[in-house]
């Protein structure tokens, strides 16, 4: 069998040219567009495509458009930053439209990406095949695109060999996110995100920021309580013991707080359990989760 691999991916392109629709097709029925009410990062996750032995998690990079202002400046710092961050980015232009400045633009900020970069032309169902050839081949001029894929959003053409391409490019990895569930709960990336805090903040520094947690269920109830189970992911051996502390006294405080949190969050009764596991390098092949952690200040 191969290895599950895994992935953060952005789509970024000038409003109109399709974004939206390609998500819905890929992500069929299970529309999962993630609106925390507490959100933590300004990086958006749009919605997560996952198959037996992939996951991709398509995530929105805040700012990319023109600064007008200092801050504005500051937020496309940050979602520049954002860019060199995922494993991918899907560069989304309209088959009937020629280059514009704000491709242009872009094109210019996705200079300083050294992940790969695909080129999506989408809406060929609109073009002659004539006419589709030129502009690839302009828009090549422009940047060497690790690949390019003509694309319809609206009838599937080539979706499905783009997903196939693009999940062959993502590093091995473990499924960060339940199959399905995440559609009717939102709220699971939240719930991680305060468990996570509890962590920073009782192991004081000792683990590195890079601590990942993945909610994995959160939907039965037994006696009135949601049953809440997460795993924590390290990387050392040494970590998991600071996390889970003299005769599980660390683990029993971080599950103490974020209990308390997450049934604040909820409003409702939660039982919260709480794995540690050792993840060897996985801050090596996901230098996007590492920026959950890492860089929240900042983009704050
Ligand atoms: N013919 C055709 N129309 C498409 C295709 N993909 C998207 N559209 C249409 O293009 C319009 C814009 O699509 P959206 O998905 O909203 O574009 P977007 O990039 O998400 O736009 P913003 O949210 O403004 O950034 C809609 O009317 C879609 O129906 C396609 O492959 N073919």
């Amino acid at each position: 069998m191969p290895n599950h691999r895994s992935g953060f991916v952005a789509i970024i392109g000038r409003p109109n040219v399709g974004k939206s629709t390609f998500m819905n097709r890929i992500l069929g029925e299970k529309v999962a567009i993630m609106s925390p009410k507490a959100q933590t990062t300004r990086n958006k996750i749009n919605g997560i495509y996952t198959t037996d032995d992939a996951q991709i998690v398509f995530v929105d990079t805040p700012g990319i458009h023109k600064p007008q202002n200092e801050l504005d400046e500051y937020m496309d710092q940050a979602a520049l930053s954002t860019l060199n961050q995922v494993d991918a980015v899907m560069f989304m232009v309209a088959a009937d439209e020629q280059p514009g400045r704000g491709d242009k633009w872009i094109l210019q900020e996705l200079e300083k990406v050294t992940k790969p970069v695909f080129l999506l032309v989408n809406k060929i169902d609109l073009v002659h095949p004539d006419d589709l050839l030129p502009l690839i081949d302009q828009y090549s001029r422009m940047r060497n695109f690790d690949q390019i894929f003509p694309i319809s959003a609206t009838e599937g053409n080539n979706v499905e060999e783009l997903l196939h391409s693009l999940t062959e490019t993502l590093p091995e990895g473990p499924q960060y996110y339940p199959d399905d569930e995440l559609t009717d709960h939102p709220e699971y990336f939240v719930v991680g995100e305060l468990i996570r805090e509890k962590i920073l903040e009782l192991s004081h520094d000792e683990v590195p920021h890079a601590v990942a947690v993945v909610v994995e269920r959160m939907k039965d109830y037994q006696g009135g309580k949601l049953q809440i189970e997460a795993n924590i992911f390290v990387e050392r051996d040494g970590q998991k013991a600071i996390i889970i502390g003299k005769g599980g006294s660390m683990l029993k405080q971080i599950g103490i707080r974020a209990r308390r949190d997450i049934e604040n969050l909820l409003g409702e009764k939660v039982n919260l359990k709480l794995w540690v596991k050792v993840q060897k390098n996985w801050r090596d092949n996901n230098a996007y989760l590492r920026t959950l952690g890492y860089n929240k200040k900042d983009l704050r």
